[in-house]
């Protein structure tokens, strides 16, 4: 036999209620259950505020016409014309009940315990009166059972404590005589010896459920609600989080204390006792599986089953020496606290036992307060201890499983997620029992730590980057094509699902923490885009506050290098193709590398140099194992390059950087480009990557161009100038063609010296052979002495920067 608990919303509705019966009745099949249901959703609420309003002699009529309407609704929606009568007549008695209830309270002024349980009773009553009737049409042998007669409690009104013998004789004895019926029982309330109504507290009806099933021993309990069983964490804060398939008795009980509303542990502790498995159904979707909690529950490969948060938490903290070596100083503390009923939800001591710290409803918080000042007024008075300090605004998170017991590396996976993500932690509590670790952080960075600690645990599903990228020039736009079409194999391969959470170019910016459209974004920024702000774009990318989160700068602006310290502070990543960061002054170079490194985050900026091509982090590799750079040379512009390579036979030298600036090689000012600034920078990159502190004043350039087309005031200016310049040109490409040579702009880092030099060499030279916008660098090592370790390729276009800026963005998520 089975015990079938039906929540609120299961009763909330005609529609709902059809469900529920029909639930029933496939249940019967089995066999007769006993059916346990709470009141319509709305009622018990309305019941209190009504009860509320006559104590303050306010007029309550409302709700009552409410309640009625709610309940009249169902019985004209399932019921035909002749069977309402005798339902309408109960309930408008179980009516008058209420209101001659209310109308003593509105006399007297005063709003008993007892009489608010009275009161309350109807709300379960009503419902499963009217619930059972309805029932009598398609299920046969349903009868109404008022549960207050079976279970039997003490006097504590509100929260009423079961007389477990008494009731499971009482119960026992009810059901032998009634076992072929279904039974219909009103969930919550119960009486005590007297006969009166008292009531079971929070989590009621589950607690009727668990008492029902314990007396009978039945075989299961179904607890039927509104959503698909225990999840991972809170839905509404997770999008990721999942229905958990089975769950121990323990874990059930850990998961629920901090937030998981489902359940409410305390009361199914009659059916743990008695080992009998619950489960959690979803009334909407009833082939739902369901979670399963029981004492055998199978043991999953699942690293944690959950992660339980509270959001309004404070905590005080207790110094002084008074405390060392004193056994009964926290059994004093601790009994005081529950003695005034104040509820603690954790409890840290330093091992120096010179502090404690426990955590307390913010509202809990002042008395506590009073209450220690009272009861340690001399420890106080002869400054053994400080004055106790309360710290508000926190949160809880716990992460709750079995399988934490002896797995080491647990907390590491907790407190890396939570450090990588720039998240405080204030106090910090393992049960012994190892099956939750609990960490108290600032409110506002709940809902970031929850979804970074899903993400680090549940690694079988997709980790999320969110990505805030700023330009949509050549190079940004290339990226979101590349991003759009590798999602499926991120999601496949990596494991990784990168979210665009916020563009911006110069005109406009635009934020969705869902992700936005990669095949739209386009028309989505144009048309719903506000108008940019880039102090504003940064602000408002860290107010979100999301986890795994990168900045990714695709300018070729100076105007967003002064929020890169910021964003490091932020605990956000940097991704960036923008030279203009790291070729400023080195101080900034090495503050932005500090600072990354202090707040636990990525700066990559492989694309600063040769694109895509592995050049950065090839030369980060052989520092990181202590190899020494003795000599760099290299061809760092993919646009002279392409001008060298193809300037040739008739081809002019105007023609050709045009056409550079066609194919995407060129900065957005190419002038940039042919006055070797643009290789300056990556020089001077390299060269305080190898461990040099230079300036870009260190750096010596030979200049390729005659003095007017240096000083043309804008682009336009420039290409005419290269056009009147063309002799200059051809004069070069001539005398290169009669040595039988080729032009070739090498940069060169030697002795900590940078120079970049315009050279004219033979085919003996392995500069010699390029194409395109071939790139090539040669670095000259204490290991790679004799014969150089060189990297070559295309070192500039869109397709190729795009690619790099991409694989340091997956470079971040691989971290993560
Ligand atoms: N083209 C290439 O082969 C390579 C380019 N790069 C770097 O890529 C970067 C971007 O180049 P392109 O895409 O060609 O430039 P672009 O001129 O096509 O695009 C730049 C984008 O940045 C935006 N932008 C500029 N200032 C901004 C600000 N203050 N706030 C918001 N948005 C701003 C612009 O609106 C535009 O959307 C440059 O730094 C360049 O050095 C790096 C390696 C290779
Ligand atoms: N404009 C640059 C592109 C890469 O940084 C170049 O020509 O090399
Ligand atoms: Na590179």
């Amino acid at each position: 036999m089975k015990i079938l608990k039906f929540g609120g919303t299961s009763v909330g509705s005609a529609e709902n209620i059809k469900t529920l019966l029909s639930i029933v009745a496939n249940e019967k099949l089995q066999s007769n259950p006993v059916v346990v249901l709470s009141a319509m959703s709305g009622v018990t609420n309305l019941l209190t505020d009504m009860a509320e309003k006559a104590e303050r002699g306010e007029d309550y009529n409302n709700g009552i016409k409410e309640i009625e309407n709610k309940h009249f609704e169902v019985i004209r929606a399932l019921l035909p014309a002749a069977s309402q009568n005798p339902v309408f007549t109960r309930l408008k008695i179980f009516f008058n009940e209420i209101e001659d209830l209310l109308q003593s309270v509105a006399n007297l002024q005063e709003l008993s315990l007892q009489t608010k349980d009275q009161i309350l009773s109807y709300g379960e009553r009503c419902s499963t009166f009217m619930v059972s009737h309805i029932a009598t049409q398609t299920i046969q042998n349903a009868i109404y059972v008022n549960g207050a007669e079976y279970i039997k409690t003490d006097n504590n009104f509100g929260q009423a404590k079961v007389n477990t013998e008494l009731t499971e004789v009482l119960i026992n004895d009810f059901y032998q005589t009634n076992n072929s019926k279904v039974l219909f029982v009103t969930g919550f309330i119960s009486s005590n010896s007297a006969g009166r109504i008292t009531t079971l507290g929070r989590g009621g009806s589950d607690y009727t459920a668990a008492v029902w099933a314990a007396a009978l021993n039945a075989e299961e309990i179904q607890i039927w609600t509104d959503v698909n069983g225990m999840m991972t964490a809170d839905p509404r804060m997770v999008k990721k989080a999942f229905s958990l398939p089975e769950l121990s008795y323990t874990e059930a009980m850990e998961l629920s204390y901090f937030g998981a509303k489902v359940i409410y542990p305390p009361t199914m502790i009659p059916a743990f006792m008695k080992k009998i498995p619950i489960v959690i159904k979803n009334t909407f979707q009833p082939e739902f599986e369901g979670t399963y909690i029981k004492s055998d529950a199978k043991s999953s490969n699942l690293p944690i089953k959950g992660i339980s948060s509270i959001d309004q938490i404070s905590i005080i903290n207790l110094t002084g020496s008074g405390m060392v070596g004193k056994a009964g100083f926290s059994g004093r503390l601790f009994s005081l606290l529950s003695r005034e009923q104040i509820n603690v939800v954790l409890i840290t001591q330093s091992s120096s036992e010179h502090s404690i710290t426990f955590a307390v409803k913010p509202t809990d918080a002042a008395h506590a307060i009073s209450f220690i000042q009272k009861e340690f007024e001399l420890e106080l008075d002869a400054k053994k201890l400080e004055l106790p300090e309360v710290e508000g605004n926190l949160a809880v998170l716990a992460v709750v499983g079995e399988n934490m017991k002896r797995t080491p590396g647990m907390s590491g996976r907790l407190f890396s997620a939570l450090g990588r993500n720039g998240i405080n932690v204030r106090a910090i509590a393992q049960g012994s029992s190892e099956y939750n670790i609990s960490v108290i952080i600032g409110k506002d960075d709940l809902s970031k730590a929850v979804n970074a600690v899903h993400d680090a645990f549940f690694t079988d599903l997709k980790r999320t980057l969110n990505i805030f990228c700023l330009g949509t020039g050549n190079i940004g736009k290339t990226l979101f094509n590349q991003l759009k079409e590798q999602m499926p194999f991120l999601a496949s391969n990596n494991d990784l699902q990168v979210k665009v959470a916020g563009i911006s170019n110069t005109r406009k910016m635009i934020f969705n923490t869902n992700g936005l459209s990669l095949a739209d974004w386009e028309s989505e920024l144009d048309t719903n885009g506000e108008p940019a702000d880039l102090a504003n774009f940064v602000e408002r990318m860290k107010g979100l506050n999301l986890p795994n989160c990168v900045f990714v700068d695709n300018t070729a602006s100076e105007a967003p290098i002064q929020y890169y310290q910021g964003i490091f502070e932020s605990s956000i990543s940097i991704v960036t193709c923008n030279k203009k960061g790291n070729s400023a002054d080195f101080a900034q170079y090495k503050s932005f590398k500090n600072a990354a490194r202090k707040f636990g985050v990525d700066f990559y900026y492989e694309t600063n140099v040769g694109a895509g091509l592995p050049i950065i982090r090839t030369l980060k590799e052989l520092m990181m194992s202590g190899d020494k750079v003795a000599r760099i040379e290299a061809i760092l512009s993919g646009t002279i390059s392409y001008i060298f390579n193809n300037f040739k036979g008739d081809a002019g030298f105007y023609e050709t950087v045009k056409e550079a600036q066609d194919l995407g090689y060129t900065e957005p000012d190419p002038r940039d480009d042919l006055n070797g600034k643009d290789f300056m920078r990556k020089m001077l990159i390299l060269a305080r990557d190898a461990g040099y502190p230079l300036e870009a004043s260190d750096v010596k350039i030979d200049n390729i161009l005659p003095e007017a087309c240096l000083n043309a005031s804008s682009v336009e200016d420039f290409y005419k100038e290269l056009q009147a310049n063309a002799p200059y040109f051809e004069d070069l490409k001539n005398k290169a063609k009669n040595d039988g040579k080729v032009l070739r702009y090498i940069g060169k880092l030697e002795d900590g010296k940078v120079n970049i030099s315009l050279q004219m060499v033979d085919d003996s030279h392995p500069f010699y052979m390029l194409s395109g916008s071939d790139n090539i660098i040669s670095f000259t090592t204490n290991r790679y002495k004799t014969r150089p370790l060189v990297v070559k390729g295309p070192g500039a276009g869109a397709e190729v920067t795009a690619a790099g800026v991409f694989s340091d963005i997956i470079n971040v998520g691989q971290n993560h």
